[in-house]
């Protein structure tokens, strides 16, 4: 049957996990109704010293009393509880008791969070994502249990899984899958006052471990890492992988209906991975601006859990501000914090003495998200899909049923072109033959193509026995003549990596512009392009035209400022040149009849000039120099004579424009006189 859906090969995913402990359980019987919170203390290295003290058994963890008694907090030895405490380096048990009954939850149509947190180093992509190739982390374990989940999952369901994966970085959202994007996060309010979504937002559908892990593999390409004081390998942005699994009831005669009683469910697992928060570190301003916004993400992160378990504890009926919109990180987790899923959070501790601060900062946002309100609701609708297809996110939404109508109607046109009568047309011997029923395989075999890959988008659960019974799918790749020689899952899976990469070519190709097919069209659309490059030349060539003269003349007006300035100041420096000489002679001439008038003075009485004047015409008060009470001009002649010299010196070396204006029009009329 052309497009049957794909049966998940239980041996070839239980070879991948090499782990095939995973048991679905239908039965919601670990339903958390709070936050799961556990602590991690990062193993230490050999020369490292442990601040902690732990009892695995009642999952308590304590400072070491030497280190509680140097600090200052009272309640610096206190000892505290958690749902569970891990100090090795195992992610199995971490794994099977914290997130495995939430990937549980996940195929049961919960949605489900779960994410590290802690400062920088202390081991959270350790814990997500696993150490390098042995201890798979969380997200793994995850991705192998929900496929595993899906081969058991009951012969009369059948599944679409797909993923995407995003980074926060500087307070940006980038699509690690397509990062020429730029995606962003706008309400959703048809899911309800606090949802959101997030686009554009490449999803990937999924059929196996395997493709997940190759669209990881991409995705961390794109991601930014850099080197912390603790990490050479730190994450500086936060990560959050997101798995969608749908699945509906499978229904013999109407597979493509989504008819009421189907029981369709939409479930979103979300596992993030937190960029470290870390103290002032000394690399370059981008660096430290990069600390800074995860440290402020982080920052609005406990707010929002601070609000959240607030509300908890007073148990206030109407909901108090929760500051989701403070940053990208809690607007993308509202969906998941608001209530509608369940959440495991791993604490992780780095055991550092000198981390101590951190640590106890990490535990206390432990213990507030502890408090944290669950109250989930599977995402189980019965057949009436039409609240999932208005969604804003439409395109990703309800995806098994949109398919489904689509194969629908795909395979209706199969039949009708198969029923179409062939209509005979005479052949003549001069021409080939043509007859109308020569289109007929094109068109099938496209019809076909898009059937069989829909086909190996969608997964049908069920044991392995059921699907050797089951039809194979006519493969167009088969058509073209490739051979088989891969296991199924291989082939599917470069099938799915073509069709990817088709889309992807699609998309570039539809930014183009395309050139018509016939040779006039084209000639016409070129000789169009060339007049218009053509008429923005002449357009260029007036503009510098019509602004050349403008240019020329302001530039002429300048340099005329500047001349005329130039001028001036040859001027200027011509008349100083001139005061000066004048002042000197002035001076000089001053001198030389002071003395003169000193000696007149000396054996007789004063002269009765000098007289006449005193004491406004003391030599130094006509030189403008002050008098001086203690040097009489008749008191000593050669003390006054002394005292002239050094006014003339200092006026002399001053140049003032007071004291030559004196000596050219003062003191000469006084001389005259
Ligand atoms: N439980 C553990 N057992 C063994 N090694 C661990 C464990 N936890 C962390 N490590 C090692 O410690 C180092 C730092 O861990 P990791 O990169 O996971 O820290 P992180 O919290 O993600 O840091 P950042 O926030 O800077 O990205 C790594 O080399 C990792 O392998």
């Amino acid at each position: 049957m052309p497009g049957a859906a794909q049966r998940v090969d239980v041996a070839a995913v239980e070879a991948e996990l090499g782990d095939s402990s995973f048991v679905l359980d239908e039965i919601d019987a670990d339903g958390a109704d709070s936050v799961q919170v556990h602590l991690r203390l990062r193993p230490t290295a050999e020369d490292e010293e442990c601040a902690w003290r732990t009892t695995l058994d009642t999952a308590t963890i304590m400072l070491d009393p030497g280190i509680a008694a140097k600090k200052l907090q009272p309640n610096a030895g206190m000892a505290y509880h958690f749902d569970g405490l891990h100090t090795d380096s195992s992610n199995a048990s971490l794994y099977a008791s914290l997130a495995r009954p939430l990937v549980q939850s996940v195929l049961r149509g919960y949605n489900a969070l779960v994410f590290a947190y802690g400062q920088t180093a202390s081991g959270k992509t350790f814990t997500l994502s696993g150490g390098a190739n042995e201890e798979p982390g969380i997200i793994p374990r995850a991705v192998c249990d929900i496929f595993q989940g899906i081969c058991q999952g009951s012969s009369k369901r059948e599944y679409l899984v797909r993923l995407s994966y995003l980074e926060i970085w500087n307070e940006i959202v980038k699509d690690l899958l397509d990062p020429t994007s730029t995606p962003q996060v706008r309400d959703d309010r048809r899911r309800g006052p606090n949802a959101v979504f997030i686009a554009p937002l490449q999803e990937e559908i999924v059929s196996s471990p395997s493709q997940v892990f190759d669209l990881l593999a991409r995705g961390e390409e794109n991601r930014h890492i850099g080197a912390t004081d603790w990490n050479e390998r730190s994450s500086r942005s936060h990560t959050c992988l997101k798995i969608t699994v749908e699945s509906w009831e499978r229904d013999a005669l109407h597979d493509d209906e989504a008819k009421v009683g189907r029981h369709y469910r939409i479930s979103e697992l979300h596992l993030i991975d937190l960029a470290g928060s870390e103290r002032n570190s000394f690399y370059s301003a981008n660096r430290r601006a990069e600390g800074a916004n995860i440290n402020k993400s982080l920052l609005s992160l406990s707010k929002v859990i601070y609000a959240l378990s607030e509300r908890q504890a007073t148990g206030r009926p109407a909901p108090a501000h929760i500051p989701y919109r403070d940053s990208k990180l809690t607007r993308i987790l509202q969906n998941s914090l608001n209530g509608s899923a369940r959440v495991a959070v791993v604490c992780t501790l780095n055991p550092s003495p000198a981390m101590v601060e951190e640590s106890l900062g990490t535990i206390n946002f432990a213990r507030r998200i502890k408090h944290v309100a669950v109250r989930a609701q599977p995402n189980e609708f019965d057949g009436d899909l039409s609240v999932l297809v208005g969604a804003p996110c439409t395109e990703t939404q309800a995806l098994l049923a949109r398919y489904r109508a689509e194969m629908g109607a795909l395979r209706a046109k199969v039949a009708s072109l198969q029923q179409a009568p062939r209509t005979p047309t005479p052949s003549t011997p001069d021409s080939a033959p043509h007859t109308p029923t020569q289109s007929k395989p094109v068109s099938l075999d496209a019809l076909q193509a898009r059937l069989d890959q829909l086909g190996t988008l969608i997964l049908r659960g069920g044991s392995v026995q059921e699907s050797s019974a089951a039809p194979h799918p006519v493969s167009p790749a088969k058509r073209r003549g490739f051979t088989f020689d891969d296991p199924l899952p291989r082939v599917q899976e470069k099938l799915h990596a073509a069709l990817t990469k088709i889309g992807r070519l699609e998309r570039a190709l539809a930014t183009r512009i395309m050139l018509p097919e016939m040779a006039d069209e084209k000639d016409r659309l070129i000789g169009d392009l060339l007049q218009q490059v053509r008429e923005l030349e002449v357009v260029c060539q007036a503009q510098r035209e019509d602004d050349a003269p403008s240019y020329e003349a302001r530039l002429d007006e300048a340099e005329e400022k500047i001349a005329a300035r130039d001028a001036f100041l040859e001027e200027l420096t011509v008349e100083c040149a001139r005061l000066r000489r004048a002042n000197k002679e002035l001076v000089l001439l001053a001198h030389q009849e002071t003395a003169r008038m000193v000696e007149a003075a000396q054996p007789k009485r004063r002269s009765p000039i000098m007289s006449l004047f005193a004491p406004q015409l003391r030599p130094a008060t006509v030189l403008g120099m002050a008098p001086c009470a203690s040097t009489p001009l008749q008191s000593s002649p050669l003390r006054a004579w002394k005292q002239h010299k050094a006014s003339i010196v200092s006026i002399d070396a001053s140049e003032s424009e007071s004291s030559s204006d004196l000596s050219n029009s003062g003191l000469a009329e006084l001389l005259e006189e």
